[in-house]
């Protein structure tokens, strides 16, 4: 018998808004749908192939790990599949898969389940061969990955090279990359910032980071990568290979690897079922986004026995959370003016708790969102927060109209100075592009003094404001032209206060660095690392606006994009004469070889020179990585180079620096040397896991500061600590 039409019509239709999602959401990393909307599509499918064998086809989304690869990479084969794993949402759920396995492992007496986060990011693969990195691919469609090796070597947690004993002659390494919810929540204010679009959750912009062309962006990112497992590998002779997914987790905690945190032994299914709930209500409070935990069955000989399914492997499965939703009323919307002049609209929501916070306020990123998602001021909408810092509007409830809804009119002028605005190309956000618009002047200014700016605390964002609301100052150079008559018009100033105030002021003159007033300025793409990469290379402002792309793009951690940038910010005539202003006032910080270079790894500030055949990389990628580690890269052999790193066939050079007394190395030690312990991670921006092991200690609570922009977990138990960055 065959299926109804009415029913083939469905499947076909399901298969094919599943295709469309997969699409979005794995190639173009920008959904349309959230996950559990996705899922339940994807369950809807299923039910109804089970119920109709005949209509079973080897390329329904069913049968299939989701992606495929994005254009512009090169592509390669997996040796080993990547799978993707198979979901359910409840205990009952469980049950029926731990039913599954019993039946399956018959003979095997008690099964034992090794569980860890289900880490929402991307997956990826990385190759060691003797202990070298030689490749990184994503998981992509399950056989065949994107190519992302000099991409993955800007991510500052993989270990490049393992020092591990036994040393594997091949060791295939699988995992999570993640972006952490904070670098997510400070990656978005920059998107919107510059008028690009905003990542829909951290798993987005891990995706969209990781496969981007020019890795100096990438590396701005702050990508982590938590390793939960191993594909192929080849041990020596005479090692004895793991028995248990634990005693390989271990083994990769050993080697170096970031592993997932809070990873547990769980001697039960009832474990893994307390484990999965207390995760449920910690997951909140955890630096990385997670949407489920995932249990394995901890002996590798019984998973070997269970095996897998075209899609997933049969001794493991993910127990997702649900989402965390609330609905509301959107009361309004409110259009903010940014620094860069861009129209960001805000929507007013009565408050309602999501998830243990009131939310009141969210924003709807561009025009296009709000008409992507259909809403109408006045609506019910449902608001989340899946574990984000920031509350997301997620759809308008439809049912729950009453017709009294209005469409939202975007501006056509900016709500501050009333110039049109416009939209450049390339971009979704509209934008102010009046120069003196004061929203946008009150922007610059306020983040000009600010912690990311010049950090004159002692002056504070509050001052400045009611600077600019009484017309005495509009630009940066203003506040150093400040006179005390001037500060008598303010509220509560006593002439202690104003003593302070201008002592803090001329101290911001004649004490800021180069670096902190190149972040204080606003250039577009130029954060705290490239603002320090400026300031070491340069003697002052005008020798950076001097430089020329070539010149920039020759730098550490500035690819074309970000040089482009730079150049037009010093060619604009504003800018151009707010330069000269800070000249004039004698704001005029030395930056180049007077400035401390910072002391990355063991090969910062040293002189570096590469020949020969490198194994696994070519010698501008080695390059590249030098400098990215502070080190400078020359061309030529001289007594004035610290280090010749020599790889296979090295010639003249090699014996010119013997010679010299140059101390050569090879590529294992250059790479140690990148990754000695030091000062890797500002200290400010490690977050620290712990690990609890075989599931002993209960980590504490985690502490968040009101904005949410910092968010720890410690425990006080723990030994071992990670800094993840
Ligand atoms: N919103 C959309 O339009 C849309 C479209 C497609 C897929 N999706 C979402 O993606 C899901 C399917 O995606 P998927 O196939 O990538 O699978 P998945 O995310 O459901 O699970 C498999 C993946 O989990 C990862 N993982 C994380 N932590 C792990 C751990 N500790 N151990 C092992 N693996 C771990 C691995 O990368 C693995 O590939 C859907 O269920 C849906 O939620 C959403
Ligand atoms: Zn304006």
């Amino acid at each position: 018998m065959s299926a109804p039409q009415d029913i083939v019509k469905q499947v076909e239709k399901l298969r094919e808004e599943l295709e469309y999602h997969n699409r979005q959401y794995y190639v173009l990393d920008t959904p349309e749908i959230e996950d559990n909307e996705y899922d339940a599509l994807f369950r809807q499918l299923r039910a109804l192939e089970e119920q109709y064998p005949e209509l079973d086809d080897p390329n329904s989304p069913t049968r299939r790990v989701g992606g495929q690869a994005a254009p512009g990479f090169e592509q390669q084969q997996h040796s080993l599949p990547m799978y993707s794993l198979d979901n359910v949402f409840d205990l009952d759920g469980w049950s029926a898969f731990v039913d599954r396995v019993h039946r399956g492992l018959d003979g095997f007496g008690r099964v034992a389940f090794w569980v860890d986060p289900k880490l929402d990011g991307l997956a990826c693969e990385i190759v060691y061969e003797n202990g070298q990195m030689t490749l990184a691919l994503t998981r992509g469609d399950g056989v065949t990955g994107e190519v992302v090796t000099t991409n993955m070597r800007t991510v500052r947690n993989l270990p490049l090279q393992l020092k591990s004993s036994p040393l594997p002659t091949r060791l295939e390494v699988r995992g999570e990359v993640v972006m952490l919810k904070r670098d997510f929540q400070r990656l978005n204010e920059m998107q919107e910032e510059e008028g690009n679009r905003a990542f829909a959750n951290p798993r987005n912009a891990a995706a969209g980071s990781l496969r981007l062309l020019d890795s100096s962006i990438t590396a701005k990112r702050r990508l982590s990568f938590i390793a939960y497992g191993v594909g192929d590998v080849a041990f020596p002779e005479g090692a004895t290979p793991w028995k248990t997914h634990g005693e390989m987790m271990a083994f990769l905690e050993d080697a170096g690897f970031t592993v997932p945190f809070q990873a547990s032994l769980c001697e039960s299914p009832e474990d893994v079922a307390a484990y999965y709930q207390r995760l449920t209500d910690e997951r909140e409070t955890l630096p990385v986004e997670i949407d489920g935990v995932v249990a394995k069955v901890n002996s590798l000989e019984a998973q070997q026995a269970l095996g897998f399914t075209a899609r997933a492997p049969r001794f493991a499965m993910a127990l997702k959370f649900p989402a965390v939703e609330a609905e509301t009323i959107l009361e309004s919307i409110e259009i903010q003016v940014g620094r860069t002049g861009v129209l960001t609209p805000v929507a007013h929501l009565q408050p309602v708790e999501v998830g243990g916070v009131t939310v009141s306020r969210a924003t709807l990123h561009n025009e296009e969102e709000i008409q992507k998602k259909g809403l109408l001021v006045g609506d019910t909408v449902k608001v989340r927060r899946a574990g984000d810092v920031i509350p997301e509007v997620v759809r308008p409830v439809t049912e729950k109209r009453t017709g009294k809804e209005e469409k939202f009119v975007f501006p056509t002028s900016c709500p501050s100075c009333g110039s049109s605005v416009e939209r450049l190309p390339g971009e979704v956000a509209l934008r102010c592009l009046n120069v003196s618009c004061p929203s946008v002047m009150r922007r610059k200014l306020t983040h000009f003094v600010s912690k990311a700016g010049l950090d004159m605390t002692r002056v504070g964002v509050k001052l400045v404001e009611q600077l600019i609301d009484k017309g005495i100052v509009s630009h940066p150079a203003d506040l150093f032209r400040l006179h005390r008559a001037e500060l008598h018009k303010l509220d509560r100033m006593g002439e202690k206060t104003i003593d302070n105030t201008m002592k803090a002021i001329d101290a911001a003159r004649t004490e800021s660095s180069l670096e902190r007033l190149i972040a204080a300025m606003g250039i577009r793409h130029v954060g705290e690392q490239t603002a320090k990469t400026l300031a070491r290379s340069f003697e002052d402002l005008e020798a950076i606006g001097a430089a020329t792309v070539e010149e920039l793009t020759a730098l550490p951690d500035i690819g074309p994009e970000v040089a482009g940038s730079i150049h037009a910010f010093f060619r604009n005539a504003d800018n151009h004469r707010m330069i000269e202003d800070f000249r004039e006032i004698g704001l005029w910080p030395r930056g180049g070889k007077g400035e401390e270079p910072v002391a990355e790894s063991a090969v910062a500030g040293k002189t570096l020179l590469f020949t020969g055949t490198l194994e696994g990389m070519s010698r501008p990628e080695a390059s590249k990585l030098a400098e990215a580690h502070g080190a400078r890269v020359v061309k030529a052999i001289s007594s004035k180079v610290d280090y010749l790193v020599a790889g296979a066939k090295a010639g003249s050079k090699l014996r010119k620096a013997q010679e010299l007394g140059v101390e050569v190395l090879d590529l294992e030690q250059f790479l140690a040397m990148v990754q000695a312990p030091g000062a890797e991670t500002p200290a400010e921006n490690a977050v620290e896991f712990d690990t609890v092991s075989e599931g002993s200690a209960e980590p504490e609570k985690a502490a968040s500061d009101a904005q949410g922009t910092e968010v720890e977990t410690r425990s006080a138990g723990s030994a071992d600590q990670y800094s993840l960055i």
